[in-house]
């Protein structure tokens, strides 16, 4: 098992003003969820329920206030930093904001070379070749690497997200959002290449999204959170459409057609 979560519960501290508050906003409770090699999990929500902090949770950037999380074995919130920092190195994830998640600033070679810098000693030549290959894997092109990201698209730039994100070959992902912002056509082919690297690399993704019909596209299993609980789990995707729970019937009727032609519409393609 690549990835274990074990009896998370995790709330947020209520800011005051001019005195400490020990008030607490419960967010997750009591989640439990594991992730094989390989395997691509849905976490489905609408909007406050509490994915985002779930993911973060997983990565290791917010300690939850109970459970565990194992990434390869390895409590990630009480392991040495020695095996934290190896830990990272497979543990990549790509937000929303394609913009805000990049330095203005730096290349896309800069930006695609941090992770290399931190984690690997490559020559500048070795270290360039690399980036180059990293951008065709995305579908972008080698002289890319020396555009800003304010020369990029949306779509171009969430590729070099990517690219940053496979470059030390990880073994998971969180996407998080990380196709919403696009327009269909590039979320489109966002997912198919993701769906592609998933199959060359063995990569596990966690797919954070309010959006059922992309996480029934790239997804194996998917997860309802809703207020904080996991209400429903579905290893195989298919058997979501079986679920009678109101917020799961309510998150496939949203993506249906109103007309009833369309009503057996299958998530895979649009409705004739
Ligand atoms: N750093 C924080 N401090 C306090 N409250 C927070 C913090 N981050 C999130 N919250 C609150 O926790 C709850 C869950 O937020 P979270 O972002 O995890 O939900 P989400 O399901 O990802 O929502 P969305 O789909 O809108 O991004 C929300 O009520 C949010 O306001």
């Amino acid at each position: 098992m690549l990835l274990q979560v074990k009896d998370v519960t995790h709330s947020y501290g209520v800011p005051r003003l001019f005195w400490r508050s020990d008030r607490r906003v419960p967010v997750l409770s009591d989640i439990s969820l594991t992730i094989e090699q390989g395997m691509c999990l849905g976490l489905l929500g609408t909007s406050g329920a509490g994915k985002s902090t779930l993911g973060k949770v997983i990565l290791g950037l917010e300690k939850p206030r109970q459970g565990q999380v194992f990434f390869q074995g390895h409590d990630l919130y009480s392991t040495d930093i020695q095996t934290r920092k190896v830990l990272r190195r497979d543990l990549q994830v790509v937000f929303q904001d394609c913009y805000s998640s990049v330095n203005p600033r730096m290349t896309a070679e800069r930006i695609i070379g941090e992770p290399l810098d931190n984690y690997e000693r490559l020559s500048l030549n070795e270290q360039k070749r690399k980036i180059g290959e990293l951008l065709e894997m995305v579908g972008l092109n080698p002289e890319d690497m020396r555009k800003y990201p304010n020369q990029f698209s949306g779509g171009q730039l969430q590729r070099i997200n990517i690219a940053r994100a496979i470059a030390l070959k990880p073994k998971m992902i969180v996407l998080d959002e990380s196709v919403s912002s696009l327009d269909m056509v590039n979320q489109t082919h966002i997912l198919g290449l993701l769906r592609e690297l998933k199959s060359v690399f063995g990569l596990s993704y966690l797919f954070i999204t309010h959006d059922i019909k992309a996480a029934y596209s790239i997804c194996d299993g998917l997860a309802v959170l809703e207020k904080g609980e996991l209400v429903e789990m579905f290893d195989d995707k298919d058997r979501i459409f079986a679920s009678s729970h109101a917020t799961v019937r309510s998150l496939i009727s949203s993506i249906l057609s109103e007309h009833p032609r369309h009503r057996s519409l299958s998530l895979d393609g649009d409705p004739t």
